[in-house]
């Protein structure tokens, strides 16, 4: 089907990515469709078997296994320390846990930065290893030889622009994008992207604007994380999603559940009934 008659077809809610009735594995062709139809959908982090394979049954259809696992799942300070066999174990376990969800695998800080020939190699053992559907990296302009060669190679690759944070010792945290040039770099960035074949990309902490152009310029999907609500997706980091992460989470993340008091509640109850004596009770008893 072409783009053209894509776009005039009746919407059919059998093939949305959110909500569709398909249960094959998603693929980046499935991710191309929905931006001809102009609909939006939704990305989630998952580290775990266990927690993936509950995002996939809610129906989200792609999750990252983000180097983000480094703060959030491993206990480092950033994303900086995250290794290949990090990355491909927590890789092959969210794969092992979905059926549906297209699983994207991010590659970790050093696994691509040396050049295309490394990128090759990092990507081919998330893929061939871990199972993964695509590979992401960080880097528009400058990460243009890894991504033509992986997908010369086969392996779709997502894009990340903006906030990148394995630079995070040459940018630090902060919005990006704000000046004229700036903003022109980034959409740059975002063509470069687009012309070396990724299939979409990520845009982190960048002003909303912003987001919009580059979303309206190009026709592979923009995925948002603090860039406002006119990007073709959103992603979110589960753990600040569902209110696990413990300390500071960024403004762009929005609560959905308070997993930290629930998980803490439900611990001390169990040490509670432990040193009360009330468990284990006789149904939880052989004789
Ligand atoms: N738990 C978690 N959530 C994330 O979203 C996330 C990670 N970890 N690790 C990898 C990167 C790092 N990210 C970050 C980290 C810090 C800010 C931050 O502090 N932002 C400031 C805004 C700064 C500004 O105004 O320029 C904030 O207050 O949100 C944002 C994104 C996003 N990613
Ligand atoms: C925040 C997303 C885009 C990411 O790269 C990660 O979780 O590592
Ligand atoms: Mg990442």
């Amino acid at each position: 089907m072409t783009l053209q008659a894509a776009q005039t077809q009746p919407a059919d809610s059998s093939k949305a990515l959110y909500g569709g009735k398909g249960t094959r594995r998603i693929t980046v062709q499935d991710i191309a469709a929905a931006k001809a139809r102009g609909e939006k959908w939704p990305m989630l982090t998952a580290y775990d078997a266990m927690t993936a394979s509950v995002f996939d049954e809610a129906g989200i259809p792609v999750m990252l296994v983000g180097d983000s696992m480094g703060n959030c799942h491993l206990g480092y300070d950033t994303t900086v320390p995250v290794t290949m066999d990090e990355m491909t174990l927590l890789s092959a376990a969210v794969v092992r846990g979905t059926k549906r969800a297209l699983i994207v695998g991010d590659l970790p800080f050093g696994s691509y930065q040396e050049g295309p020939v490394q990128a090759l190699r990092s990507a081919t053992r998330l893929v061939k290893d871990a199972g993964v559907g695509a590979v992401k990296l960080e880097g528009g302009e400058r990460s243009l030889p890894q991504t033509e060669l992986l997908v010369q190679a086969g392996i779709p690759v997502m894009s990340h622009l903006g906030l990148t944070p394995q630079s995070v010792n040459t940018m630090g945290y902060r919005v990006q994008g704000r000046s004229d040039e700036a903003a022109h770099r980034l959409l740059r960035d975002a063509k470069a992207a687009q012309d070396a074949g990724a299939f979409a990309v990520v845009l982190e902490l960048v002003p909303a604007e912003l987001a919009a152009e580059v979303t309206r310029s190009l026709h592979i999907p923009t995925i948002g994380i603090g860039a406002g609500p006119d990007t073709d997706a959103q992603v979110l980091v589960w753990t600040d999603m569902a209110g696990l992460t413990g300390g500071k989470v960024p403004r762009f993340t929005k609560q959905y559940a308070n997993l930290r008091q629930t998980l803490g509640d439900a611990a001390r109850a169990f040490a509670d009934d432990v040193v009360g004596g009330a468990f284990p009770a006789e149904e939880h008893t052989f004789h």
